[in-house]
Parts: C-alpha cells; sequence; structure tokens
C-alpha cells in the first residue's frame, strides 16, 4: 500500500507524530501576538494548521455551521457529532494531501496566514472539560495499588471483574500540558501517628493514563449501548492524573480518592481523533467473569496506543522509566461510557473519562512511581545518579504515546507538567 503523503513536506518524515494520517485537534494562539485570541487547529507535521482561517477562507464549514473553529475551544466543534467530524477529517485531509484540492496548498497568502509553525505556537487546553471522571480499568495496577493499600487478600475489589469503577474527579483543575504545579498540602498521618497533621504532600507521584473525550453526550434518564457510547467519543488524549499518595492513604476510605488527585491534571494539547486511531483497534484481554450484556463490546474497542513516561529532574537530564500500551486495559472507554450513562446519568459534550493508571505486567512497565518504586521502598536511578521514591520539587514528567505503524505512526505528542514548591499556608 503507498501511503498517503502531505505536500506539507515535514508531515512525511518517517514516525512523525503529526502525519496526515493523524490530523490531532488542538487549540492555539501565535508566540508572537499575545493579545490574538485562541483558536482551534489541526497539527500537520512541524505546522498548526489555524482553521478558523481555514473556515473564514470558505474551504470548511463542518455541519454548515459558521465560526464553530473561531473559538478557544473545540466543543462547539465536537458538539456537531459524528457525520460533522467526519466530513470535516475528509475535507482536511483533501486539503493537505498531495495530489488533493488545490484550494490551500495553491494559495501563497492563505498558506501564510493559516500554517504557523508549531515552534511559534502556543497550546491552550483544548475544550472546555465539562466533567473529568477517572476510571480504574488498568488490572496490574489495581492489582498492585490493592496489594500495597490492603495485601493481597483485599487486593481486588469483589466488584472490580464486574463494572469499570470510577469516580467523580474535578474538571476545574484539568490543565494543558506545560502547566506546572504547585505541591498539594493535605492532611497527612503516618501509621504509627497518634493524629493527623496538616503538610506538603511526601509522596507526590504521577499516573500514566490515556483520557477519552466525550463529543456528544446523551439526555438524563436515556443509558447508551457500548456501541453507542463509541460513537460519542470524538477522541483521545494523554493523561497524567497526579496523586499524592500520602493524602491518598488517609482519606479514601469509604468514599474514594478526593484531595489527593483534585489539585491537578494534565492532559495532551492534541485529541488524536477515534477515526485516526481506527487501524489500531485491539480487543480487550479475555474476561475473567462473564460481564452483564450492557457491557458487551461489539469489535475490538481498546487501542494499541504505545506509551512512556520520562522523569527529569530541575536542570537534569531526562530519564525514560516506563514503557507501556494502552492494550493493556481491562475495560475499554466505550464499555466505561456505557457504565456511566447506564444509571441515567447526562455525559455532556466535554466530558473527560480517565482510563485508569495503565501498567504492564512486568516491572518497567507500571504506571506510577508507586508501583515502580514499590511503595517508595526501592527507588530508581536516573541518568546522573540522582535517585527518586517520589517526586522532588522542580521534577519533570513527561508522557508521550502513539499508535505505531509501518514508518507511520498515529503521535500524541507530550503531557508534561513540572512541580512546583508547596504554597506557604498555615491555616
Ligand atoms: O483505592 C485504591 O485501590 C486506589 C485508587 C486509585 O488510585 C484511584 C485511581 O486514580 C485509579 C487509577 O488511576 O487507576
Ligand atoms: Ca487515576
Ligand atoms: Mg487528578
Amino acid at each position: 500500500m503507498s501511503l498517503e503523503q502531505s505536500w506539507v513536506e515535514s508531515a512525511n518524515a518517517r514516525d512523525h507524530d503529526f502525519p496526515i494520517q493523524n490530523l490531532p485537534y488542538g487549540v492555539f494562539s501565535p508566540l508572537d501576538r499575545p493579545d490574538a485570541p485562541p483558536r482551534c487547529c489541526v497539527a500537520i507535521g512541524d505546522m498548526a494548521l489555524d482553521l478558523a482561517a481555514i473556515e473564514e477562507a470558505g474551504l470548511l464549514r463542518p455541519g454548515g455551521a459558521r465560526g464553530v473553529f473561531a473559538a478557544p475551544a473545540l466543543n462547539d466543534f465536537m458538539a456537531l457529532g459524528p457525520a460533522a467530524w467526519e466530513a470535516a477529517r475528509a475535507r482536511l485531509t483533501d486539503l493537505l494531501r498531495e495530489g488533493g484540492a488545490r484550494d490551500l496548498r495553491d494559495d501563497a497568502a492563505l498558506r501564510a496566514r493559516a500554517l504557523v509553525p508549531l515552534s511559534r505556537a502556543r497550546m491552550h487546553l483544548p475544550f472546555r472539560v465539562a466533567g473529568y471522571t477517572d476510571f480504574y480499568a488498568g488490572r496490574q495496577h489495581a492489582w498492585n495499588v490493592g496489594v500495597m493499600f490492603r495485601g493481597p487478600e483485599n487486593a481486588l475489589p469483589p466488584n472490580w471483574l464486574h463494572m469499570p469503577i470510577g469516580y467523580n474527579g474535578r474538571a476545574s483543575t484539568v490543565v494543558v500540558s506545560g502547566t506546572e504545579l504547585r505541591r498539594p498540602l493535605g492532611q497527612l498521618k503516618g501509621p504509627d501517628d497518634a493524629a493527623p497533621r496538616l503538610g506538603p504532600s511526601e509522596r507526590l507521584d504521577f499516573e500514566l493514563e490515556m483520557g477519552a473525550v466525550v463529543g456528544v453526550g446523551n439526555p438524563m434518564g436515556r443509558p447508551v449501548s457500548v456501541s453507542e457510547a463509541d460513537e460519542m467519543i470524538f477522541g483521545h488524549v494523554l493523561l497524567n492524573d497526579w496523586s499524592a499518595r500520602d493524602i491518598q492513604v488517609w482519606e479514601y476510605q469509604p468514599l474514594g480518592p478526593f484531595q489527593a488527585k483534585a489539585f491537578a491534571t494534565t492532559i495532551s494539547p492534541w485529541v488524536v481523533t477515534r477515526a485516526a486511531l481506527e487501524p489500531f483497534r485491539a480487543p480487550s484481554p479475555p474476561r475473567e467473569k462473564p460481564l452483564l450484556p450492557y457491557l458487551h463490546e461489539p469489535g475490538p474497542m481498546l487501542h494499541d496506543v504505545r506509551l512512556e513516561v520520562a522523569l527529569a529532574p530541575e536542570g537534569g537530564e531526562e530519564t525514560v522509566i516506563s514503557r507501556t500500551s494502552s492494550r493493556e486495559l481491562y475495560y475499554s472507554s466505550a464499555q466505561q461510557l456505557a457504565h456511566h450513562a447506564l444509571c441515567g446519568c447526562a455525559m455532556q459534550t466535554g466530558d473527560l473519562l480517565g482510563s485508569g493508571t495503565i501498567s504492564g505486567p512486568e516491572r518497567d512497565s507500571f504506571g506510577s512511581l508507586l508501583e515502580l518504586t514499590w511503595g517508595g521502598k526501592e527507588p530508581l536511578t536516573l541518568k546522573g545518579g540522582a535517585r527518586r521514591a517520589f517526586l522532588q520539587d522542580g521534577d519533570a514528567v513527561v508522557m508521550r504515546g502513539w499508535a505505531q505503524g509501518e514508518g507511520w505512526r498515529v503521535g500524541f505528542g507530550e503531557c508534561a507538567g513540572r512541580i512546583l514548591p508547596a504554597p506557604d499556608f498555615a491555616g
């Protein structure tokens, strides 16, 4: 099969994150025009294609709607639904492919206006996060955390093999890659302490996850099937569910994580569409317990997205500390969404569903420091010799992900964040 090429040369480089097969959506503003309002774009090679400019030139009008891209978020476009997403993707592919429509390729003035080098683009949060739910769908992670928090007899809760477990997180603190975050304060209580104290978390961690972005919702009171749920998903992002393990162990019973995960969640600036990930579908693993019919998958609903996590101390070189794949998940995002809506919960455009931490079976494929250092007892040694049990101030965590074709890939770019010292607050 000869692979589709773009006239934007950089998109054709082997294993570039953003070839023409990808076209992930984001929101940007030009670095050299700080006052310019953010607007929607797609990435093509080393460039951001300004979709507001393309729309203004009359080259793109998804679903017949005007002005959906001249907005600081993808929500209006996402709300148009799957037929409009498909039409926009087909049109953009034609405008950008070698031998396709000439309207953009042959218009030098429009090209100069609409194609902005990514090195000169500031990326913003790609969509207004309506709600954030975090699941727990990685079997290896659930097992590892369960063993550390509750012991091997009670590691996997009895409901885990029957439904995707989740909790409602905070939409207000979902931030885009590159945003620095403050070490959280919280109640801390060691196993031998008589009473809790207030202090900065001493066991600050990351969690490697994917996030599914809901494009269209369901009305309150109307559940959806797994296939309907799949159609409602616009795309996926990389997601770091930052976690304060010391706050978590003291607070999490009986209602689950609260402050331990509410201070920040970082996502990649690019939403990779479900359409772009279609060639990389993968089946979920064999069911250990039969699922109720409403959770049955009509076909392969996971994706094989290769994932890695790198850790870099302030001013130091980064070390890749974990490599795994999103096909390690036990429940797909379509199953999670169907389960979420089952009770009649209305899902909305812009809802973000964290997959749960993705850990593979081997020690070097675990998706959190809690697991990689086994509760902090076996610190990692980084390049340059620094040792880490948990994150220190100044540390940067960088997650990367891509689905690999032969010589080409569908990449997510980076999901990165750096830790700043805790705020000065004594109450
Ligand atoms: O109580 C537990 O067993 C652990 C809960 C979590 O760590 C919640 C979470 O964020 C789940 C995940 O990312 O897989
Ligand atoms: Ca999580
Ligand atoms: Mg979080």
